[in-house]
């Protein structure tokens, strides 16, 4: 992860307006990895969403940020802001996209959190070229571990390529990567998160099993799991290598992982994230078929 000092270089963050359309799970992660990773101040973020005022205005009691039911107070967010995050689900992407569009200006860039949007769909619903950021993020952006790919429309200038990369580096590690593997993106890190976390969830059901009680369990999971990340990353050695040093031969290790592997988990967890990939793809789409028609 880049340093604070590395990442703000020449950009004044604070200075702009960050509006979140769309208040569900991955903008909350992004509001908080940024104000807890004080990018910004919460007076310079909104948040606006369809409905549920009992969300917003927890939202507005956790953070400090300025937030909004949709109606006619909302306008004036979208058109002040600097910067516009799309953070609803797929299926609205359309739908809110065009219900803004007559409020948005040229010098606004827009960042689309959505799984499978291209680019090329969101500039059909605005009828225009814009400069348009296409992410694909992850949760864990709340604690500054998040992992994001990033890719630009034709019109996002260098300083906009800066600022859309700052931000993100503030909230993990960015991969700028060609719009053709934004899919790809989401089938790796975008979902990822949701796999480690069912392994763990396995690894305390067997733990339970075992006989451990679950808050131990519980405990001693979530330890070995950051341990074996922190390992990968800190002594460069490849999984493989550092699984070899775990197993010894015929012992307690080699018996689990030929259990494990006799049951399909290297295939399963293979075809899954290739389904996450194809998934994205199908959502994807669908989007473009709904501005065709
Ligand atoms: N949750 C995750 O791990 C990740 C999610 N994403 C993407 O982020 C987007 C949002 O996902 P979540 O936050 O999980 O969903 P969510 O369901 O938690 O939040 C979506 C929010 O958008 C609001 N909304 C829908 N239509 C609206 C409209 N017309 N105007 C204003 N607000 C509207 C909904 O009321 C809801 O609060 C999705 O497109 C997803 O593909 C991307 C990366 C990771
Ligand atoms: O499940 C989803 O569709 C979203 C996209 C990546 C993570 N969550």
């Amino acid at each position: 992860m880049l340093s604070m000092e590395q990442t703000n270089a020449g950009i004044d963050i604070e200075a702009l307006k960050i509006s979140f359309y769309g208040a569900g799970s991955m903008a909350e992660a992004i509001v908080r990895g940024l104000i807890n990773q004080k990018l910004t101040k919460p007076e310079q973020i909104s948040m606006l969403n369809r409905q549920n005022a009992d969300r917003l205005n927890e939202l507005s009691e956790k953070y400090g940020i300025q937030t909004v039911l949709n109606g006619s107070t909302n306008e004036q967010f979208i058109q002040d802001a600097d910067i516009i995050f799309l953070a609803m689900k797929p299926k609205d992407a359309v739908s809110a996209i065009s219900s803004i569009k007559h409020l948005l200006s040229e010098k606004q860039l827009i960042v689309s959190v959505i799984a499978g949007l291209s680019i090329s769909s969101i500039e059909r619903v605005l009828g225009k070229s814009a400069a348009i950021v296409r992410t694909m993020p992850n949760t864990s952006s709340t604690i500054g571990l998040g992992v994001t790919g990033i890719s630009y429309s034709g019109s996002v200038t260098e300083e906009q390529r800066k600022l859309a990369e700052t931000m993100f580096a503030s909230i993990g590690i960015n991969a700028v990567v060609e719009e053709s593997l934004q899919d790809s993106i989401v089938g790796v890190s975008g979902s990822g998160p949701a796999y480690v976390y069912f392994f763990m969830e396995a690894m305390m059901q067997a733990a339970e099993k075992l006989g451990l009680p679950a808050d131990q369990a519980k405990e001693l999971i979530v330890q070995t799991v950051l341990g074996a990340a922190e390992m990968v990353r800190t002594t460069g050695e490849e999984p493989a290598e550092l699984r070899r040093k775990v197993t010894s031969p015929n012992g307690t290790t080699q018996a689990a992982i030929e259990s494990m592997a006799a049951s399909g988990l290297t295939e399963a967890v293979v075809r899954g994230m290739l389904r996450s990939a194809e998934r994205a793809g199908e959502i994807g789409s669908d989007i473009e078929r709904s501005t065709l028609s």
